[in-house]
């Protein structure tokens, strides 16, 4: 007689497994692991002690081009804890598949394999979990509960999904460094150099658009990734240049870039390079790499509220609704940290905002003070309507709206000049003119993917000038150096050096987006009193290579376009790229598979009206297309317990940049659309003419 219950039929190389033997390999392996995780943070320390690892400095002094990066890149406590567990997780995977011989992924269908492996995992695993309130009104703070079914989808500090399986050395976590060919491939500065120099003469400008374009896609950026980097002791950065070989091979997060003689910037051979710290899925399953995304996937405007419930709660006045804001509306110091910026004139400070990142760039930090300010207005509106609504409501419900701020300005204006109007419409992301669009869909998963951080998204470097345009008075330029992660531009002139730096962005045209990167970010990242510096875009394709993210070929593949067999630009070649591009690629790559995702990426022609080309714009808009379908709070969704109503949705469908500008950076006039320059088809406006919120709306 048939029996009823149906098993999956295991495998032929499961059925040969001895498990008394796997669960030895296994034991065995999670051993080893802990035990090369106490000897690497031993050699931390030491590295720290000898004072080889730089600490992170003090306030009152100026900092190394390192210490600047480590203002930038930091490693927030909720990831700082899974440092460990994601440690072991993946050296043990390294272990028991070379040990068994065996892949990855038919171990991992070996149910025998896999009880085993997370009975003797779980005393080191730190699985994640989220309780929901269903009937919540409001988004949480990290994005946990967003989708009811996988409360987990979308959070901080999980790692980052895949759109491809990664491309590792050894098929688990060692980064790309060899050819299709068998030969090494180019080192990142080599590529930097070869592709994206940029022109010497002028970076060109992008036909009508301005910084605000760039400055936009940063502050997206900043709500959407935040890939958390290893560090060494006390917080130190990881120092990975001359070292001896054996010190190198030693320090496994180490992936330093090597730099050719003769190089047009640096003497030295060796530019600093730490992996991003390995992360371990849900319930720590044995896999391959993947990174840490310590920021909430959605776009949910967590680059000001923050990605966790500690910063969050960090920068609320817990009054009024209102967020802490100093009396001339910027944010204030935060309470332990004073790190992440560079204190240059009498009374700077580093402010604390929902992101780390704030003080990068001046024109970031002017952007998040936008939303600060907006925030607090409407907080303070609300109050006025409602007396008796209190501050948990004003804050939840004056959010809400800045949220949506966000969101109907990406969709609505930012997108089209990024991806171009055809593709736009293609994949579903324009706005509906007027009402509700409900569009949820709870089995599409948003979590940013890893491609989208560590290559597509940052398309935006090929956008940058050299400058800030500082506009007091006439306006003058201030050269980008001067600006990295130092906050004296904003606090000029009793604050308004924030007004100076936003208006700057507006009559400041972008560079144009054809590859090529200006110095100040490809020589000078984080220059320092020393005439130290980094290569951004090194730092990028060295990046995606330390991610196992597979090269430009397979992500053409990916978008449905046919795959590049040579180097020509004609038919079964690279036919998105010019061929002064394509031959710069011919000319340091020794196969078309070999090229890099950013390489690659950054140097297509722009799709028609759009800033990027085919491949980027293919994740670009899968990505923002994840994030309005995947996400239960878009701001079109209809839903009368979390949604807008009808009313306050067209209203706020009528917000735009220009009004925001207005509010907020003292002009009496913008132009219509102030991420294209000024000029006869988009004249400057009195700001009596925009819009605002028709407030009655709120009133309960
Ligand atoms: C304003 C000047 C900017 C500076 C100084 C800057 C600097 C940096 C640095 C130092 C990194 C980390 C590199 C690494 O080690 O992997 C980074 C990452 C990144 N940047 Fe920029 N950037 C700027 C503008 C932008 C813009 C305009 C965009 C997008 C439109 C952008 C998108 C990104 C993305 C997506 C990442 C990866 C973030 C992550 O996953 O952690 N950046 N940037
Ligand atoms: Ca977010």
């Amino acid at each position: 007689m048939a029996s009823c219950t149906t098993h999956a039929p295991v495998s032929p190389v499961c059925a040969s497994l001895n498990m008394m033997q796997v669960r030895a390999v296994i034991t065995q392996a999670i051993a080893n692991a802990r035990a090369a995780l106490t000897s690497q943070k031993q050699l931390n320390e030491y590295m720290f002690r000898i004072g080889i690892d730089e600490p992170l400095n003090m306030p009152s002094q100026t900092k190394t081009y390192h210490q600047h990066y480590a203002a930038f890149s930091h490693l927030n406590q909720p990831a700082a804890i899974q440092v460990d567990s994601g440690y072991i997780v993946q050296y043990a995977t390294e272990q028991i598949t070379s040990q068994l011989m065996i892949g990855v992924d038919e171990l991992n269908s070996c149910p025998g394999v896999q009880m085993i492996w997370h009975e003797l995992i779980s005393p080191f695993c730190i699985r994640r979990d989220a309780i929901c309130d269903v009937n919540a009104k409001y988004r949480t703070i990290d994005g946990s509960c967003n989708n009811l079914q996988r409360p987990l989808w979308g959070r901080s500090n999980r790692p980052h999904i895949r759109f491809l399986k990664p491309h590792y050395m050894d098929d688990i976590g060692v980064p790309r460094q060899v050819s299709v060919t068998g030969e090494q491939l180019p080192s990142a500065r080599t590529v930097s150099n070869a592709i994206h120099r940029q022109d010497p003469c002028c970076p060109l400008k992008e036909r009508d658009l301005s910084l605000y374009v760039m400055q936009w896609g940063q502050m997206l950026d900043h709500d959407l990734t935040d890939t958390a980097i290893a560090k060494g002791a006390n917080d130190a950065t990881i120092i990975c240049c001359n070292l001896t070989q054996e010190v190198l091979m030693k320090r496994s997060e180490c992936f330093p870039i090597y730099i050719q003689a003769g190089d047009e910037r640096f003497k030295e051979s060796c530019m600093n390079f730490v992996r991003s710290i390995a992360g371990h899925s849900d319930t720590c399953d044995m896999g391959r790499r993947n990174q840490l995304n310590q920021a909430s996937s959605f776009l949910d405007s967590s680059f000001l509220y923050g990605h966790n419930d500690e910063d969050a709660r960090e920068i609320r006045s817990f009054r009024d609704g209102k967020l802490k804001m100093t009396n001339s509306g910027l944010f204030p110091a935060g309470t332990n940290d004073q790190t992440n910026c560079e204190l240059e004139g009498k009374g700077d400070y580093c402010m604390k905002s929902g992101d780390f990142r704030i003080h990068v760039m001046p024109g970031l930090t002017a952007i998040q003070v936008m939303f600060l300010r907006e925030h607090n207005r409407l907080a303070g509106v609300l109050q006025q309507l409602n007396p008796t609504m209190c501050d948990e409501d004003l804050y939840q419900e004056a959010r809400k709206i800045v949220m949506a701020e966000v969101q109907h300005i990406t969709y609505a204006h930012w997108l089209p000049f990024v991806i171009g109007e055809r593709l736009w419409k293609q994949m579903g992301l324009v706005p509906s003119p007027s009402g509700f669009c409900t569009s949820y869909d709870c089995d599409l998963d948003p979590t940013i993917s890893n491609v989208f951080g560590g290559a597509a998204f940052r398309f935006g470097h090929t956008l940058l000038q050299n400058s800030v345009l500082f506009m007091k008075g006439q306006g003058f330029h201030i050269r980008n150096e001067m600006g990295f992660n130092r906050p004296r531009m904003i606090f000029d002139d009793n604050a308004k050096g924030c007004s100076y730096v936003a208006m700057g962005l507006s009559v400041h045209p972008a560079s144009r987006a054809d590859g090529q990167v200006v110095d100040s970010v490809r020589n000078n990242l984080f220059l320092d009193m020393n005439g130290r510096s980094f290569d951004l875009i090194s730092l990028n394709i060295q990046r995606a290579r330390e991610h196992g993210l597979p090269g430009y070929n397979s992500w053409r593949k990916f978008c449905g376009m046919p795959y590049a067999i040579h180097f020509g630009t004609g038919p079964g070649g690279l036919v998105d790229h010019n061929p002064e591009d394509a031959k710069k690629l011919h000319s340091i790559y020794r196969h078309p598979d070999d090229i890099d995702i950013f390489a690659g990426g950054l140097s297509e022609r722009p799709v028609e009206g759009g800033v990027i080309g085919p491949v980027f714009s293919c994740i670009v808009g899968r990505t923002f297309h994840n994030l309005k379908y995947g996400d239960r709070f878009y701001y079109e969704n209809e839903d009368s317990r979390t949604g807008f109503t009808l009313a306050q949705l067209n209203s706020i469908k009528k917000m735009g940049l220009a009004k925001l500008m207005c509010l907020h950076f003292h002009t009496p006039h913008v132009q219509m659309v102030p991420f294209r320059m000024p000029g006869p088809t988009n004249p400057l406006v009195n700001c009596a003419m925009f819009e605002d919120l028709d407030f009655s709306l709120w009133k309960q």
